[in-house]
């Protein structure tokens, strides 16, 4: 699982060999270790190279492993013995290096990475801290308030910011391993004390309780209920304010709590699951390996309430040219100005220069004539998308995927009303559509593995996670919210109020609560869905028995509203007034 070789004559080249990312797993790590003591034990050897193969460095621990017992050579002892190396140790970034990979590179003595390579100590996103040293050698390196940040976030960094901020040392643009050989054979033979990183002093500003008292209230206030984030600033302090073998201590125990908890537990089970929902099937037996999907350059989108709003948005983020069409004067006038505000604040935030010119404007249906792909976001009536359908498919050109962001109704009807219903999919997007990752891609019985493998791919550029789900009322989605949405109305009728329950659940992690969700999405659509299951009986006395419907309790608290006309934020009242 690693492969030594000797180059250029007296350079030692370490291969990481574990596809696909080159986990550190027991054997990958029992790898290492048995290169690293034939590279020091090897006098024809003077310095070393470790890289991974394929293009990436390493994907980090394995995560297979955790909750497993874990055998093999543990990593604090291997990178330590790596930094201890009297034969300068030089680490070659391809690809990315992430978690435990960063960490085995901060152990090296230099680090060489490719212009295109992303680093982070992403260990948080799974519920954890970078327990191989990184909260101990990261703030050591690039200073307390550069790797909170980092640690806490677990945000990637390109190579460029990794220069600028310290943890690499060269950045190239040719061939990493050669480079590094090249960096190798130029330090070998040279002073290694000012180049093992657990032996530097931590730069500390004077006033360190001020500093992460501030920085624990921030972490607290953005992490909501996630324990690993607040870990991570308890580690970094350690580092702040003790020696390193203490400050590793702290690390180890910190971890320790980490490690077996549910948080954990649940996101590595949410990163593994992220990725099976790539690997669809239909019932057909057509598969994500095995289907072609089309590329698509340009794409429409249909009504520009709420949702066609965000999902204009999310296209042109992802570099396609958007024809955003509606028909109705006022909304049209408000959507555009809304959109370019969309897409300016979202560029602020990422210091980019907003899409504006990516999306262009029409009252008129006929403007998607030569678009690839259309996504119809009109309100949720069947006879009004029908319509649309119908329209469509004269429209367009020939081989345009059609899709609706229905989030209830029945897709292959839709797909009846065209003369190609293969070319109809669902591509159900969350609001905020241009924020929440999930987009479910409906595929009825007559959808082709072409449509879906094309929604699946758009979806996955547009940086959502796509899931292929059958035609069904609700879909999966909104069958695993219902219960949710019932559960809060029946907390109201107990007595809480809407506030209450959305600060119990911000509080416990959700980025919004329950009921300022409903006002975000719109509380038309869930009305004229329980409208068309029979659910809503206006004019019935109050009481107990107005609450059973279809023999199940039933809450018309949402219903009352709408009939007030309140349908949340786009009426400006709703769950609360905006
Ligand atoms: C007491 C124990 C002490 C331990 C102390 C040390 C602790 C260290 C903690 C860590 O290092 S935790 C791991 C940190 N690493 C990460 O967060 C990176 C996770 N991976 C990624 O972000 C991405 O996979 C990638 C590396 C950027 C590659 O992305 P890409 O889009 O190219 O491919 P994917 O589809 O995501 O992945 C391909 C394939 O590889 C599997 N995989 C990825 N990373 C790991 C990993 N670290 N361990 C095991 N398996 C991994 C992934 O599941 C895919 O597999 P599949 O079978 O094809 O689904």
């Amino acid at each position: 699982m690693a492969q030594f070789a000797r180059v250029s004559r007296s350079v030692g080249l370490i291969t990481l060999q574990n596809p696909p990312v080159n986990a550190l797993s027991a054997l990958a790590r029992q790898g290492i270790v048995d290169a690293v003591k034939r590279a020091l034990s090897d006098p024809k050897v003077k310095s070393v190279v470790i890289c991974g193969q394929n293009g990436i460095f390493c994907g980090g621990a394995d995560i297979k492993e955790f909750g497993t017992n874990i055998t093999g050579p543990p990593l604090v002892p291997m990178i330590h013995a790596i930094e201890a190396s009297n034969k300068p140790v030089v680490a070659a970034i391809e690809g990315s290096a992430f978690g435990g990979g960063l960490e085995l590179a901060l152990g090296c003595h230099y680090r060489v990475a490719h212009s295109k390579a992303k680093l982070g100590l992403t260990e948080v996103t799974l519920g954890l801290l970078p327990a191989a040293g990184g909260t101990q050698r990261l703030p050591r390196l690039i200073g307390v308030p550069a790797a909170l940040n980092l640690i806490t976030t677990g945000r990637h960094v390109t190579a460029a910011e990794a220069l600028q901020l310290g943890i690499v040392d060269q950045v190239t643009d040719h061939n990493t391993v050669d480079e590094a050989v090249k960096f190798a054979l130029s330090v070998a033979g040279k002073s290694l004390d000012a180049r093992r990183i657990s032996t530097y002093p931590c730069p500390c500003p004077s006033d360190v309780d001020a500093l992460f008292e501030e920085v624990m209230q921030k972490v607290r206030q953005s992490a909501r209920g996630a324990i690993a984030p607040i870990a991570c600033v308890q580690a970094v302090r350690a580092a702040a304010t003790l020696p390193y073998s203490q400050g590793m201590e702290r690390e180890q125990e910190l971890m320790a709590t980490l490690f077996t908890s549910g948080q954990a537990r649940a996101l590595q089970y949410c990163f593994f699951a992220q990725r099976a929902v790539g690997r669809w099937s239909m019932p057909s037996g057509a598969r994500w390996d095995t289907s072609k999907p089309r590329s698509i350059h340009k794409a429409a989108v249909i009504g520009l309430g709420t949702m066609g709003r965000g999902i204009a948005v999310a296209l042109a983020q992802t570099g396609l040219s958007v024809v955003a069409v509606e028909t109705q004067e006022k909304q049209f006038m408000e959507a555009k100005k809304m959109v370019s505000g969309m897409m300016e604040r979202g560029a602020k935030r990422h210091g980019t220069a907003p899409p504006l010119d990516k999306i262009t404007y029409s009252q008129n249906i006929q403007a998607v004539a030569d678009v690839d792909l259309v996504i119809e976001a009109v309100f949720e009536d069947m006879a009004l998308k029908e319509k649309v359908f119908q329209q469509l498919s004269t429209i367009c050109k020939q081989g345009t995927f059609l899709c609706t962001n229905t989030s209830a109704l029945d897709v292959d009807h839709l797909a009846s009303q065209t003369r190609n219903p293969e070319l109809v999919v669902g591509m159900h997007f969350f609001a905020p559509a241009h924020v929440m990752k999930l987009l479910e891609v409906v595929y009825g019985p007559r959808s082709s593995p072409q449509a879906v493998a094309t929604a699946m791919q758009l979806g996955k550029k547009m940086g959502k996670v796509s899931v292929a789900v059958g035609n069904c009322r609700g879909f999966v989605g909104n069958r695993m919210l219902k219960p949710y949405l019932e559960q809060a109305l029946f907390l109201l009728e107990e007595g809480a109020t809407p506030e209450l329950v959305d600060g119990a659940l911000e509080e416990f992690g959700f980025a919004l609560g329950v009921f300022k969700m409903s006002d975000l999405s719109g509380l038309d659509v869930g009305w004229k869905v329980r409208k068309g299951d029979g659910l809503v009986e206006p004019g019935l006395a109050s009481g107990p028995s107005a609450r059973i419907r279809q023999g199940r309790r039933y809450s018309p608290l949402g219903d009352l509203l709408c009939e007030q006309g309140r349908f949340g934020q786009k009426t400006g009242q709703g769950w609360y007034r905006y």
